[in-house]
């Protein structure tokens, strides 16, 4: 995205911000509340419009042709804070629904699944390492096993970029850890966007992070590269 500048009632929630993520990049954003971060996220998405700038998925896609539904097709897929699984169906029907909702296997929708949807399935169930809570009902996870299932759903879909947002809210210690190395084994097949405040969890999962800050970037690098900007540090204490 370039030069994208997001006004709210006068407010500038973005401001002339360009950022470029890379393909199978695993990206954090970090920034003080209200820098702009959920705005962002919202505009790739396609949920706002902004006022200015250009927004391109590849080369050739132009996201602010598209509305939201068709941003999704194309490949951009959203996990949100709370996670949205069906609690009365098993965890393998979770992944099943996610599948069907697939509009290139839409006529699946009235025929059992074939051995290809099957594997996939499992393939998911193993990323997502819930292989053995496959029949339990959703309901009965644990808070970090709902979120793992909700990525293994939109897995389901082979998205092309991930957005997600604080994705270790709430979680045990052991939860962040796996949840650490679920976004890692990602990365590579997928473009991943991680927003997240926790620091400890970005610097177990970040190569690069970019600081946003009163709708712009403030600075890019490394975990120990924008720690020790005094820009970051300035923001961060609010001095
Ligand atoms: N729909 C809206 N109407 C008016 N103001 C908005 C709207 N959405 C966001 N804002 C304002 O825009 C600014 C940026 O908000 P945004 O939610 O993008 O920040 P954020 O970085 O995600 O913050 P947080 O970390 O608290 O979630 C904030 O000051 C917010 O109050």
């Amino acid at each position: 995205m370039e030069d994208v500048s997001v006004s709210f009632d006068g407010f500038r929630a973005l401001n002339h911000l360009s950022l470029y993520i890379d393909d199978g990049e695993l990206r954090c954003l970090i920034g003080p509340n209200g820098a702009g971060k959920t705005t962002l996220m919202d505009v790739i998405t396609g949920k706002t419009k902004p006022d200015s700038g250009s927004v391109f998925f590849g080369q050739t896609i132009d996201l602010l042709e598209l509305d939201e539904p068709a941003i999704a097709q194309a490949g951009i897929c959203r996990k949100f804070q709370k996670p949205s699984v069906f609690d009365a169906l098993t965890v393998f029907e979770n992944l099943e629904l996610a599948l069907k909702t697939d509009k290139r296997t839409w006529p699946t929708l009235f025929h059992k699944l074939n051995s290809e949807q099957r594997d996939r399935i499992q393939d998911v169930l193993q990323t997502i390492a819930l292989p053995a809570q496959q029949r339990q009902l959703a309901g009965a996870l644990s808070h970090g096993q709902k979120q793992w299932l909700e990525i293994g759903m939109l897995l389901m879909q082979d998205p092309k970029v991930m957005l997600v947002d604080e994705p270790i809210a709430g979680m045990t210690h052991q939860e962040v850890e796996r949840t650490a190395e679920l976004l890692l084994s990602l990365q590579g097949q997928h473009s991943i966007v991680v927003v997240e405040h926790d620091m400890e969890f970005v610097r177990s999962i970040a190569r690069k992070v970019t600081v946003l800050h009163e709708g712009s970037v403030l600075t890019e690098g490394t975990m120990d590269e924008v720690q020790n900007d005094p820009r970051v540090i300035q923001v961060y204490l609010g001095g």
